[in-house]
């Protein structure tokens, strides 16, 4: 089986610098080659390189920021991932910041109508042209894939392929209002930290799954904010939130989702490794890249 590793430096969806830069140093890290030793055939094009649009010629569209860069960038991700998965590959997304995600979902859903979503986040990332705050198009990819909001047209070519039912969050703990009442009105499910507490991780995956994909017989996209994990175990990313995942958290969530043989496709984002001193963007990295390898099939034992 193969991976193809799609490297996306891109950052237009927030507004630190730095995120362009995760999948260079996940690549460096030695990610290929440690997928290479679990036994997958690993093709790596090379990093896209994504034609940058100057800001002067991408001015907001109502609030929202960088918008003809995001959605062209997640057009052109939306393709080679949806390429990737027609070949049989398991397209393996190195962010980059979640905005991607609007391409990566929008390219496997092509393959695969039927899939299902599992959202590792601290974030909902679901707000609206009209509910977000800070304009930024990396808090919105989950609302586009939808298609719930008003409409904008420069994001017409994001078709509404995921369905409520097909969706479930997995480490929420710090969502907007307006998110909120997303989430309650479409019935979307979603185990916040709350749940992670009271029901321990793996009730919660075994809830998330049987919600999502109850036969497990339904593909797999797993689409992994690294902050959903703690700080302290994943501190260089752009929107750090107290009160996390634990590292054996994180990695178990991609160790049962691997177990169910159902995964095609995978996203690593919003790695960060400008952002901290230069020992927490290496711990950060790698652990991007060991999460990466446990929703790959790598095993304690
Ligand atoms: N909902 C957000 C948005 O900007 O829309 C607001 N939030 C930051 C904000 C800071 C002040 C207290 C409330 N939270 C970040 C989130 C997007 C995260 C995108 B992800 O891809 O990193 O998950
Ligand atoms: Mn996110
Ligand atoms: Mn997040
Ligand atoms: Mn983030």
């Amino acid at each position: 089986k193969t991976v193809a590793i799609v490297g996306c430096p891109f950052r237009g969806g927030q507004a630190k610098l730095g995120v362009d830069k995760g999948p260079i140093h996940l690549v460096e890290a030695g990610l290929p080659e440690q997928l290479a030793e679990l036994g997958w055939k690993v093709q790596f094009d090379g990093h896209h390189q994504f034609e940058e649009i100057p800001t002067e010629d991408d001015p907001p569209i109502g609030k929202l920021k960088n918008p003809r860069s995001v959605s062209r960038v997640c057009q052109a991700v939306a393709k080679v991932v949806g390429e990737h998965a027609k070949k049989g590959q398991l397209p393996l997304t190195l962010g980059g910041d979640h905005s991607l995600a609007m391409g990566t979902i929008s390219g496997t859903l092509e393959k695969y109508p039927d899939a299902c979503v599992i959202w590792v986040d601290a974030h909902a990332d679901i707000n609206t042209a009209e509910t977000t705050d800070s304009g930024n198009i990396h808090g919105m990819p989950v609302s586009f894939l939808l298609g719930i909001g008003p409409k904008v047209d420069e994001f017409s070519w994001v078709k509404p392929v995921l369905k409520p039912h097909r969706i479930v969050y997995i480490g929420l703990r710090d969502v907007d209002q307006g998110e909120r009442r997303i989430l309650r009105e479409y019935g979307i499910k979603a185990f916040s930290m709350h749940e992670v507490d009271k029901y321990g991780i793996g009730r919660v995956v075994e809830m998330a799954l049987d919600h999502v994909n109850p036969g497990r017989k339904l593909p797999i996209h797993l689409s992994f904010d690294v902050d959903a994990l703690d700080p302290t175990v994943a501190p260089s990313t752009g929107t750090p939130v107290r009160g996390g995942l634990t590292f054996r958290e994180g990695h178990y969530i991609c160790e049962a989702v691997y177990e169910t043989g159902c995964l095609v496709a995978l996203d690593i984002m919003e790695v960060n490794p400008s952002l901290a001193d230069s020992e927490s963007a290496k711990q950060t990295v790698a652990v991007g890249c060991s999460l990466a390898r446990s929703a790959l099939g790598e095993t304690l034992l």
